[in-house]
């Protein structure tokens, strides 16, 4: 029986200002989600979301005040081993809300791996690889700052996939500091950009010749989520992949963007999708469709990391890798054991559940009073 679901704020500095087009982030709000059940199990999820109300429609407070008052209620004394029973009941009832529904879903398949003494990954279908590899974000607004990064990256043999930020700056701007940068770090790397929705389509055609012919792998959110007719314009004009993000918010969008060819590739987000299983179901369009994958991430600590590692363990292709960097880009670890990042994966937790544990102590100091 569902006993208890508590929802937990830490704000945590970052490692260095991460700028994007729509935030400049010095901090990062997790937003855990822990369910006790009667049976003593208990089980963790995510709803880290990025700049406040700037990147989506659910804010940390927002998602912790909704699960409070309107959706906690509606689980307690439910059977907690099944999981399907109480998230139809969540999605019949809430309206929206995806990010805090992610949190609950993914709390309640933890607890219920546990339980049953698997991994996460197995209860998804199972993985069909243990280890993913995982882009870095350069984005400190400076070229050298980004380049001698992205050095230390390649060095220390964590990353040699780098998504750069752009959009915030005049275009021709961001042109030269995207070529420099992939310029410096040669062919070995894949060097891909995140409009994060800055361009207009004019913009974006301009852009998108000048970063195809200069070597850049992967376009992602040119322009506005609810552009799909840009999208799929630009997904035709052009040979370099381009990748929807912001525009999909679950497997309708996904099923609508894969009718229409609008995008090469979908990141899939499991807080942005509502969930692991609907963002089972975005993967599933893109494979019938023909559509690649990447792994994506709203920059969550390890609990959210890890659940997103463990369902994009399971995908059958991954071909654009994933950017499951979350942890690395704060200044605090809130995981008794950090996931294990190596040779340029992340590793994929084997314990039950999701296979990492909170420390306490830790969330204890760092929990908004
Ligand atoms: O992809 C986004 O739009 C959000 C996020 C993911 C990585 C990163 O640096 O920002
Ligand atoms: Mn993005």
């Amino acid at each position: 029986m569902i006993q208890n679901i508590e929802v937990i704020l830490a704000d945590v500095p970052t490692i260095r200002p991460h700028k994007l087009s729509v935030a400049t982030m010095n901090t990062q709000t997790l937003v855990l989600v822990r369910v006790v059940c009667a049976d003593g199990v208990e089980g963790w999820g995510e709803a880290t979301t990025i700049g406040g109300l700037n990147y989506g429609e659910e804010s940390p407070e927002s998602i912790k005040v909704n699960i409070d008052t309107h959706i906690a209620p509606l689980l307690i004394g439910m059977e907690a081993s099944q999981v399907a029973k109480a998230m139809a009941k969540i999605r019949k009832i809430i309206q929206g809300n995806r990010f805090a529904k992610c949190a609950i879903e993914t709390a309640l398949l933890d607890a219920q791996a546990r339980r049953l003494g698997i991994p996460l990954s197995e209860l998804l279908g199972g993985r069909v690889r243990d280890a993913l590899p995982v882009a870095w974000t350069l984005a400190s607004g400076y070229t050298a700052k980004d380049i001698a990064e992205a050095e230390t990256m390649l060095e220390k043999r964590r990353h040699r996939i780098f998504k750069l930020k752009i959009g915030a700056r005049p275009l021709a701007e961001d042109v030269k500091h995207v070529l420099a940068i992939k310029k410096a770090l040669g062919d070995a790397v894949s060097v891909r950009v995140d409009v994060n929705q800055a361009w207009s389509e004019l913009e974006a055609v301009q852009g998108i010749a000048a970063l195809e012919a200069g070597g850049v792998d992967l376009i992602e959110q040119p322009v506005r989520a609810e552009n799909m007719a840009a999208m799929a314009r630009l997904a035709q004009r052009y040979a370099v992949s381009i990748m929807a993000d912001e525009a999909l918010h679950g497997p309708q969008d996904a099923l609508a963007f894969a009718n229409a060819s609008a995008a090469d590739v979908f990141a899939v987000k499991i807080t942005q999708s509502g969930g692991l299983i609907p963002a089972a179901q975005v993967a599933t369009v893109a494979q019938l469709s023909g559509v690649s994958l990447y792994g994506g991430t709203m920059l969550e600590g390890g609990i959210g990391t890890a659940a997103s590692a463990h369902l994009f363990s399971t995908f059958a292709d991954l071909s654009a890798g994933t950017e499951l960097f979350g942890p690395l880009l704060l200044t605090e670890e809130v995981l008794q054991t950090p996931l294990v990042y190596k040779d340029f994966m992340l590793h994929v937790p084997t314990g039950p559940g999701l296979g990492v544990d909170i420390d306490m102590d830790k969330l204890a100091r760092l929990r908004r009073k």
